[in-house]
């Protein structure tokens, strides 16, 4: 690094005021770019896909995000936000490269696959035009970013200094931008005096109105992130043991968790007994960590979680099963309709989505299944060609059988239970996120049941609307 005193710290990297370059424009990509030009900073997001790059460039969001499309086109129109393939263009650009590409759930393992991670900071080193430093933003296994810091040593051009520092993420997809330019927390993980200036410049904005900012070694800051999702995967696979227990009991999980919330040492958030935990973090997240906590023989930790997992994909077993028996035992020929495919609400997004995932194994298991989601129908079905997609809830329940709410848009609650029950074949619903107001459509004559309260017999039923011929079980 430069080493005169500098009148500011970005000064020390030859730069009146940081430019950003953010390596990896997806969900978070996306998000970090548009929220530092909004935050006043000249950005360039670099990715390997054209599309997304001449998508975003255009000002158009490849994924459904509350808010990001309008921040984007704000600043893509301002001139403070470009996007480009063009790494050597990224890098002779800006001084701070974010590091914020995929960390998949490695293909046959538990384990993270870091290949994007290692690939993108390679080009970023390698491509240095001047001093720098590269901030890993992807969620990482502890002991990458050690290992990075000397592959970076091993590539960076002579004569250019750099430093590499983890700042994890927290944001949520469908409130990304919010808890971006507002986050909870900044964690800062193996700064150096210069590296932590910079950092603070870059998050001027949402330290002046207080976030806190944790400084810490870099595996503590790796650990702080995965941590954070284990916890919130174990509060809900928590709260989904108990739902067995309310079952078997008879009590009501909403009420118990309702409860329990009101104890500020446990809170009442991330305790909605259900279909469970989905998406593109918390499963591959806690899984990576198992993995690595097994490496470093840290058995408690990965029994822990492996717990965690197994309750929560046993989750997704109960409700095919409820499927099932609502169907009389077999689902085959069966019409059944899907509220929901995204992995929660607020987003498009059907990476290891809990409801994709049941819907597609009563499909295989021969059920004629018709799914609706009022965002997620285009990328569910790029991921399973061969479902059925409607364009709205009532051509979803038409002639059903069994009606699954697996995603608990807001939409849903807004349903005329009395009408839908004109459409369909058998008036029976299973709300498998606890989301509907079961008097109501109990009132509406439905059959009605969700989980974690005492079971209610949903088959076998007498036909109101249809012929007996489609309640025969083809065995
Ligand atoms: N999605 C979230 O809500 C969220 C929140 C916090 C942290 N994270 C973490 O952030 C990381 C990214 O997650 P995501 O959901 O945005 O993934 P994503 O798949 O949506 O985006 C990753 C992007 O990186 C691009 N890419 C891959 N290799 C590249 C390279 N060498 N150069 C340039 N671009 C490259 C891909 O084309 C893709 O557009 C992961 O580690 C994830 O765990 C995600
Ligand atoms: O009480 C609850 C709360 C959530 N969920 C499910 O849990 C999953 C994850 O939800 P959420 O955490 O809101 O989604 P993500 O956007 O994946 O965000 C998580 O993963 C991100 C990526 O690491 C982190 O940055 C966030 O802090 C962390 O909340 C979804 O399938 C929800 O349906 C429940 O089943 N019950």
């Amino acid at each position: 690094m430069t080493t005169s005193t500098p009148a500011t710290p970005s000064e020390a990297l030859g730069a009146t005021r940081p430019r950003i370059s953010v390596v990896g424009t997806g969900y978070l990509g996306a998000t970090h770019a548009a929220a530092m030009a909004e935050m006043g900073f000249d950005v360039m997001g670099v990715d390997s896909d054209p599309a997304k790059v001449a998508a975003l460039s255009e000002g158009i969001v490849p994924f459904f995000e509350p808010g990001l499309p309008e921040l984007i086109r704000t600043h893509v129109a301002s001139g403070r936000l470009h996007f480009t393939t063009d790494i050597v263009e990224a890098t002779a650009f800006a001084d701070v490269h974010f590091i914020c590409v995929g960390t998949p759930q490695a293909r046959g393992s538990n384990a993270a696959n870091l290949s994007y991670v290692e690939e993108a900071t390679r080009s970023v080193a390698r491509n240095l035009t001047h001093d720098g430093i590269i901030v890993g933003k992807s969620t990482v296994p502890v002991g990458t970013g050690a290992r990075l810091r000397s592959i970076v040593a091993g590539i960076v051009p002579a004569g250019i200094s750099t430093e590499l520092i983890w700042n994890p993420e927290f944001l949520r997809e469908g409130k990304a931008v919010d808890d971006t330019l507002t986050p909870d927390r900044i964690v800062l993980g193996g700064t150096t005096a210069l590296s932590e200036a910079v950092m603070r410049e870059v998050y001027a904005a949402p330290i002046a109105i207080g976030t806190p900012v944790i400084l810490c070694d870099l595996p503590t800051a790796e650990l702080v992130k995965v941590s954070a999702n284990a916890f919130l995967a174990t509060k809900i696979s928590f709260i989904n043991a108990i739902a067995e227990v309310c079952e078997a009991a008879g009590a009501d999980v909403g009420v118990l968790a309702d409860a329990l919330g009101h104890d500020i040492r446990i809170g009442r958030q991330f305790l909605n007994a259900g279909l469970g935990f989905g998406g593109g973090c918390l499963p591959k997240d806690i899984r990576a960590l198992i993995h690595r906590a097994g490496e470093l023989g840290a058995t408690k930790a990965a029994s822990l979680l492996q717990q965690v997992d197994e309750i929560n994909m046993s989750q997704r077993q109960l409700v095919i099963n409820m499927a099932i028996e609502a169907c009389g035992g077999s689902v085959l020929n069966r019409r059944i309709g899907v509220l929901g495919a995204a992995f929660k609400p607020l987003t498009d997004d059907v990476r290891d989505s809990p409801a994709l995932n049941v819907a597609a194994a009563l499909h295989l298991r021969g059920a004629q299944v018709v799914i609706y989601d009022p965002e997620a129908s285009s990328t569910a079905q790029r991921m399973f060609p061969t479902l059925t997609y409607a364009d709205s809830v009532e051509e979803a329940a038409t002639n059903s059988d069994v009606i699954l709410v697996l995603t608990e848009w807001e939409e849903f609650n807004s349903i005329d239970a009395a009408a839908l029950r004109e459409i369909v074949a058998l008036p029976v619903i299973i709300d498998a996120r606890n989301c509907l107001d079961a008097a109501h459509w109990r009132a509406a004559g439905w059959r009605f049941t969700g989980l974690g309260v005492a079971p209610v017999a949903l088959t076998p039923m007498i036909p109101e609307h249809n012929s007996l011929s489609r309640l025969v079980p083809v065995q």
